[in-house]
């Protein structure tokens, strides 16, 4: 499923129009009929329904959608916001059509709102991705009072007001029940400060061409489809080197469960054989419940790792890097060595993150894939910016850091964002509030080590882990656990539960 910016959405339609020479009057039918078959399917033919239709081709699809609710014996009434000669176009087209069926239509007068109180159901088609600026008088006045009842408002594409895409914090909006995007899903539906204002919502297909949407955005939802469609099988003839064999660095001694929960969910997730490389302290700590992994011991300045010992990179076919490994200056240098010695795909997660700051640039050098799954706050800090400034705009945010310094980037959050070194960007949708507790990201870290070292493209294999993690946690909420009591470990054995529904 792609993901579009309006400009994207106005490409595509202008492609669909200019090159494949589908009519906009007929896209506008096809968006109006099927949110009107969705809307039916949840509404009663004894409820009053409001139609709010705009100046703009959200407003045409209002019209499109109350004409064919009003055939199929819906209670239906259109109040129109804007004055008769702002209608224009393709919109104009449909609502003399709906006239012409007996529709019934009123002006708002700017004032009373007395359509919007008695209705049951608001169907708000007033603006959608054309919003320009913030509401003006007297939408304005109106989406507050549409904002103040309880009943139900079903959005046509966007919730009124809202921008489609990322970079806005002021703006006032319909806080919809339930959204009906058509053609694809917008920026705003991601981000954490406009996402809610869509309540539940569904994609509506109208046609247009996937050419188009390919031409258009490289960014896309990723969903069940597409992991069932990459996810690396098992051969009978695999042995344990045929799964990889990962390296995992971190660990000290006030923190030796992350790295305990990196080992054993990469074990969990596939790989076939994981080291861990960490202090003879936490190795102790941790060797007894992770019988599965193997051991480097590394020397330590007060319990956390140094360089002394210089970690053997050579033999492996990916490490992860940072996990609980503490900030101390002396492990800075094993961090750098390692990212410069290693020819082999890196994720440095954690601390790591902390210890590469500095030195981003030297990433661009590496020959082999690095991989980094800041949240926001971590983003913030490799930025050097304000964790708000990354929350209203991390596509933009996570595109210029991954082609800048050459990386595969995860920017975690109740969306995460998985961007290629070529700006190629997918949002993981599974996951839950669960996963919001200490040792998640660690969990994560070590699924993507594992699925990196299958056999898949490398963006499909980090995509595919985010998947895992998320669907884990959301299918033990489903029947075990609650967002309360999940904890890390839990989604660590969780992944056989989404491993035997994919595979
Ligand atoms: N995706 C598709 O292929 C299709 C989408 N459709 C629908 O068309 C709208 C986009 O239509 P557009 O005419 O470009 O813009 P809008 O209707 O969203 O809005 C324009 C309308 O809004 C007024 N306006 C803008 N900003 C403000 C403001 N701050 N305050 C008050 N009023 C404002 C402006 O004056 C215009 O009159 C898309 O979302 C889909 O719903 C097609 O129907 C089918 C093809
Ligand atoms: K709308």
């Amino acid at each position: 499923m792609f993901i579009v910016t309006a400009k994207e959405m106005y490409d595509i339609d202008k492609f669909a129009m200019q090159e494949i020479g589908l009519d906009g009057k007929l896209l506008m039918e096809n968006a109006g009929r099927a949110v009107a078959e969705k809307i039916t399917a949840m509404s009663s033919k004894q409820e009053k329904i409001c139609v709010l239709a705009g100046a703009g081709n959200n407003g045409g699809d209002g019209f499109v959608i109350a004409r064919t609710m009003m055939d199929q014996g819906y209670h239906i009434h259109v109040l129109q916001v804007v004055p008769d000669s702002k209608i224009r176009g393709d919109a104009s087209f449909h609502k003399r059509i709906y006239e012409n069926c007996g529709g019934s239509l009123s002006l708002f007068d700017g004032i009373d709102g007395t359509e919007v109180l008695d209705a049951d159901i608001i169907i708000d088609a007033m603006i959608g991705i054309g919003v320009k600026g913030e509401l003006r008088e007297p939408l304005l006045s109106l989406v507050s009072l549409i904002n103040q009842q309880t009943k139900k408002v079903i959005s046509v594409d966007v919730p009124s007001g809202l921008p489609a895409d990322e970079g806005t914090v002021e703006f006032s909006a319909v806080e919809a029940t339930y959204t009906f995007i058509i053609g694809a899903p917008k920026i705003s539906a991601f981000l954490n400060h406009t996402s809610p204002y869509y309540g539940t919502w569904e994609l509506v297909s109208i046609g247009l061409p996937k050419k188009a949407f390919q031409l258009s955005t490289s960014k896309s939802i990723w969903n069940e489809t597409n992991v069932r469609d990459c996810f690396p099988g098992r051969k009978p003839d695999d042995h344990k080197g045929t799964h990889g064999k990962g390296l995992v660095i971190g660990g000290c001694t006030e923190m030796p469960g992350a790295l305990s929960m990196t080992l054993k969910a990469a074990l969990r997730a596939g790989a076939g054989l994981i080291t861990g490389a960490t202090s003879e302290h936490v190795i102790n700590r941790i060797a007894s419940t992770n019988v599965e992994a193997t051991y480097a011991v590394l020397s330590t300045t007060d319990g956390f790792i140094n360089n002394d010992s210089k970690v053997n990179v050579q033999d492996y076919d990916a490490i992860a890097l940072g996990m609980g490994m503490g900030r101390k200056a002396f492990t800075s240098e094993l961090v750098r060595d390692v990212v410069s010695e290693a020819n082999c795909p890196i994720i440095i997660d954690g601390d790591g993150l902390h210890h590469i700051q500095p030195y981003l640039t030297s990433l661009k050098r590496r020959k082999s894939p690095t991989i980094m799954t800041p949240h926001p706050r971590e983003m913030a800090m490799l930025l050097g910016a304000n964790v708000n400034e990354i929350l209203v705009e991390p596509f933009r945010y996570a595109s210029e850091f991954a082609r800048k310094f050459d990386v595969y980037l995860v920017l975690k959050g109740m969306y995460s964002i998985i961007t290629s070194p070529e700006g190629k960007q997918s949002v993981n949708m599974t996951g839950n509030p669960g996963l919001a507790k200490g040792g998640s990201g660690d969990v994560l870290t070590g699924i993507i080590l594992a699925m990196i070292m299958q056999r898949q493209d490398m963006f499909d294999a980090i995509c595919n882990a985010c998947y895992v993690h998320g669907k884990s946690a959301d299918l033990l909420i489903k029947h075990q656990h609650s967002h309360h009591d999940l904890l890390a470990s839990d989604v660590i054995d969780g992944i056989a539960n989404v491993y035997r529904t994919i595979s």
